[in-house]
């Protein structure tokens, strides 16, 4: 069982750097086993547990990986696939696993999900991706623990999504790519790592149009060949750090080239924190007090839900009553609960909080009960009066690489211990 302690109380220091995205790495590697022939290399890899289990899914299914740690590189050979089963004991540990459907469609004609994986956040529905394989002339047999997607040869489209799903989109773009004819995706997700993913599918010979527009046109194509790809920043990574500083009342450069924080920037320099671009450098101090927030989250471009609970955190520190309301998920708001053992308080109704500041927090034993509530737990940590214990550790190791070792450059007093329990 891993923990972080957190010790609160240090201002945040220095130069942060920023890892490379878990949500475009993971599709990546599901692109990776399209390509029939050769080695895909994927640059700027963050050592996550997400990526670890999507390695352990992909050598399952017959592909030849290394994960290079301290390169951050992964060296992919997918030229003999031997397995259509995604086995629950890997595929339950991540949403990831969702993504290797489409390659192992076309390359073995069947995919057999033993189990999906993921945040606890509530309803999390498949029902897009299997709607999208059928209109392509897939046959989907959805039993009780096990799916079973099939099809000799898919068929192009058009496709309509009820609401723009992240994995959604980049799944039916790849079964539309290896498709015969021209797919066309309706109500398609905008994120940035989608867009990442359409780059790398387009440098292996695909043909997609209309990334970020939301009505994505995909030209079949016979093959798709391997690549070298380096993955774009993690905006979740990036907004964390920024959030650090401001709670700690520090001052952080933020390296990771190109990297745009969007409406969470906007959000936070309305709490009075301050952002100056440096070049490719974004530098972020705060100074003052924080003023309370109002949060909707959206699907890109709005503020996105995965910085909702560390955003909670922070509303938990300014001077004043945030209101935070949750679009996307009907089960997010677990963090109130931690928050408030630790001082906070956080009122949920239905899919709103009122978060009413700033109370101070004290250190405590809590758990996080999903990779954001637990570092949105870390963040509490940092401003906290003495010693702060998060279980569920793993859960957070999910998604931030290197965490305690990043964030003790920094000047922070957290470590990450494996317990016996
Ligand atoms: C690995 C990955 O990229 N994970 C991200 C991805 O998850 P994921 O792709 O699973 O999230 P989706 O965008 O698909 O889901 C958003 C909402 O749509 C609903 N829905 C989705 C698909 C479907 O077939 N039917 C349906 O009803 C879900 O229940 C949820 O309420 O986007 C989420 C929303 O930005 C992020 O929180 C996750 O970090
Ligand atoms: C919900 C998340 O991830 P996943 O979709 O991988 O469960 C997340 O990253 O916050």
């Amino acid at each position: 069982m891993v923990r972080y302690r957190v010790r609160g109380g240090n201002a945040l220091r220095g130069t942060a750097f920023i890892q490379g995205a878990k949500n475009a790495v993971l599709p990546m590697i599901g692109a990776a086993l399209l390509a029939a022939r050769g080695r895909t290399v994927l640059r700027n890899v963050p050592i996550i547990e997400d990526v670890r289990r999507a390695v352990e899914l992909a050598e399952a299914v017959g592909a030849y990986v290394e994960l290079h740690e301290s390169e951050r590189t992964l060296v992919i050979d997918a030229s003999r696939l031997t397995s259509a089963v995604l086995p629950a004991e890997i595929a339950r540990r991540f949403r990831g696993s969702v993504l290797f459907t489409p390659a192992l469609l076309h390359r073995l004609g069947e995919a057999i999900i033993e189990g999906i994986g993921g945040c606890n956040l509530g309803s999390r529905n498949l029902d897009f991706h299997y709607l999208g394989y059928k209109r392509l002339g897939a046959l989907v047999d959805e039993g009780e623990t096990v799916i079973h997607v099939k099809a000799s040869g898919l068929t192009g489209a058009t496709l309509y999504l009820d609401t723009p799903s992240h994995t959604g989109t980049e799944n039916l773009i790849m079964a539309a790519a290896l498709a015969k004819g021209t797919t066309v995706i309706e109500n398609a997700a905008l994120e940035p790592e989608v867009l990442d993913v359409i780059d790398m599918l387009t440098k292996m010979g695909a043909r997609i149009s209309g990334g970020g527009t939301g009505f994505i046109t995909v030209e079949g194509v016979e093959e798709l060949h391997a690549v070298e790809h380096t993955v774009m920043p993690d905006r979740l990574d990036a907004g964390v750090f920024a959030m650090a500083a401001a709670i700690t009342g520090g001052e952080l450069s933020l390296v990771g080239t190109g990297l745009d924080l969007g409406v969470v920037r906007y959000k936070l320099e309305q709490m009075g924190v301050e952002f100056a671009r440096q070049g490719a450098v974004l530098h972020v101090r705060c100074e003052g007090p924080l003023r309370p927030i109002n949060i909707i989250t959206d699907t890109y471009p709005g503020f996105a839900t995965d910085l909702q609970s560390p955003m909670m955190t922070v509303a938990a520190l300014a001077d004043g009553t945030s209101y935070i309301h949750e679009r996307i998920f009907d089960g997010r708001f677990a963090l109130a609960g931690e928050l408030n053992k630790m001082g906070a308080n956080v009122e949920v109704e239905g899919s709103r909080a009122i978060v009413r500041g700033r109370t101070p927090l004290i250190g405590t034993q809590v758990t996080a009960h999903d990779l954001r509530s637990g570092i949105a737990l870390v963040l509490a940590g940092l401003a906290a009066e003495g010693e702060t214990h998060i279980d569920s550790g793993y859960l957070i190791d999910r998604g931030h690489a290197h965490l305690a070792a990043r964030m003790r450059a920094l000047g922070a007093d957290i470590t990450r211990e494996i317990s016996e329990r």
